[in-house]
């Protein structure tokens, strides 16, 4: 992997496992600040506030976040820890309600303390500790994977649209969306990638196009509404995306405006690639009508991320964070298991 992106490290567990570290993404791209959280106040604030996002980064971050905590439990027997430990869990669990890695990786965790009930605290925290570092582990394969089936679908010398971040920033290591880009990158395949800025949180201009760019990939940064042109003039033969959450009918949520872009290459006859790994499938949802989707401060839109107001004051605004795109529109999921195709029933083998 591009050793110059292997140095962000988006998150970890301190040495002595005493907090989680993560890059604070809303630092990027002016500075690369690390920061130190040791409680599930700071935990839940860094995910809220993006300043580590990503649906399987913030998986990581919670399963790191419950243990850094669970450590902190004053509990020699089972019962009291168990019910500090729930408190922690539905805490941290009410920070995003979209992508499902966050959850799922809090149930996972949950799932060793109600596995073992006889053992004492000690043993459970070091379960909890082996477990947070195998979901991180298991992320990074799966990344790699991804990279090598998506792959396998693109051609050297290909323009390759997307949209947010879904690069190593969004994961423990690599990307999904961006995983092929860097593999080809290493293979010589010379992609041509144009990067949605996407408003109104510039996930693609201040994330994406930040490491693409860093590590020597030739990335284009386009405003959201010119993914229209680029793709008319035939500079785009591919879109790649990330995803928080798939329902088991192959609907897709992902960040807001991906939905636009997947009808546009439907326009186009461009295909539309959706890439993640299986722990962001959510077969317990029926469809996208199913999954919640966050909404959060109109100031995103009007003032947050500028240095004057990009509205008059008081002015309603409407920031859903993510939207759904219809198994209809996407050509093929990826996954560290292989490639899905319509009408995406065997998406998990
Ligand atoms: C590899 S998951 C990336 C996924 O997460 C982003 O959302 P956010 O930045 O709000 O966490 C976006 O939907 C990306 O596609």
């Amino acid at each position: 992997m591009n050793t110059i992106i292997a140095a962000l490290k988006t998150v970890r567990l301190s040495e002595d496992a005493s907090a989680v570290i993560i890059l604070d993404q809303t630092r990027l791209p002016g500075e690369e600040v690390y920061v130190s959280l040791a409680s599930a106040a700071e935990v839940w604030n860094a995910i809220y506030k993006l300043k580590v996002r990503g649906a399987p980064a913030i998986g990581i971050a919670a399963a790191y976040g419950i243990y850094v905590c669970s450590r902190q439990i004053q509990a020699a027997a089972f019962d009291d820890f168990y019910r500090e430990f729930l408190k922690i869990k539905d805490y941290l669990a009410s920070s995003r309600p979209t992508a499902v890695n966050l959850v799922a990786a809090l149930n996972r965790m949950e799932k060793v303390v109600t596995g073992h009930p006889d053992l004492p605290v000690a043993e459970l925290l070091r379960l909890l500790h082996a477990e947070s570092e195998a979901i991180r582990a298991e992320d990074a394969a799966a990344c790699r994977k991804i990279g090598e089936n998506c792959l396998s679908l693109l051609k050297p010398g290909m323009g390759i649209l997307t949209h947010c971040n879904a690069g190593h920033l969004a994961v423990s290591e690599y990307g999904t969306a961006l995983a092929p880009v860097y593999l080809g990158e290493e293979r010589g395949y010379g992609f041509k990638v144009f990067a949605d800025e996407t408003r109104p949180l510039l996930q693609g201009a201040r994330l994406t196009a930040y490491e693409l760019h860093k590590a020597g990939v030739d990335v284009t940064l386009i405003c959201d509404n010119m993914a229209s042109i680029v793709m008319k003039k035939g500079w785009v033969q591919a879109v790649v995306v990330g995803c928080d959450r798939i329902a088991a009918n192959g609907d897709v949520a992902n960040k807001i405006g991906t939905s636009g872009v997947a009808i546009l290459a439907r326009h186009y006859g461009i295909p539309f690639y959706v890439l993640g790994p299986t722990s962001t499938i959510d077969l317990a949802c029926p469809d996208g009508d199913s999954i919640v989707i966050e909404e959060r401060s109109p100031d995103e839109i009007t003032d947050m991320w500028y240095t004057s107001r990009m509205a008059p004051e008081g002015v309603k605004a409407y920031n859903p964070a993510f939207d759904v795109t219809s198994h209809d529109l996407i050509t093929a999921i990826i996954t560290e298991k292989g490639i899905a195709y319509p009408p995406f029933n065997d998406m998990c083998k």
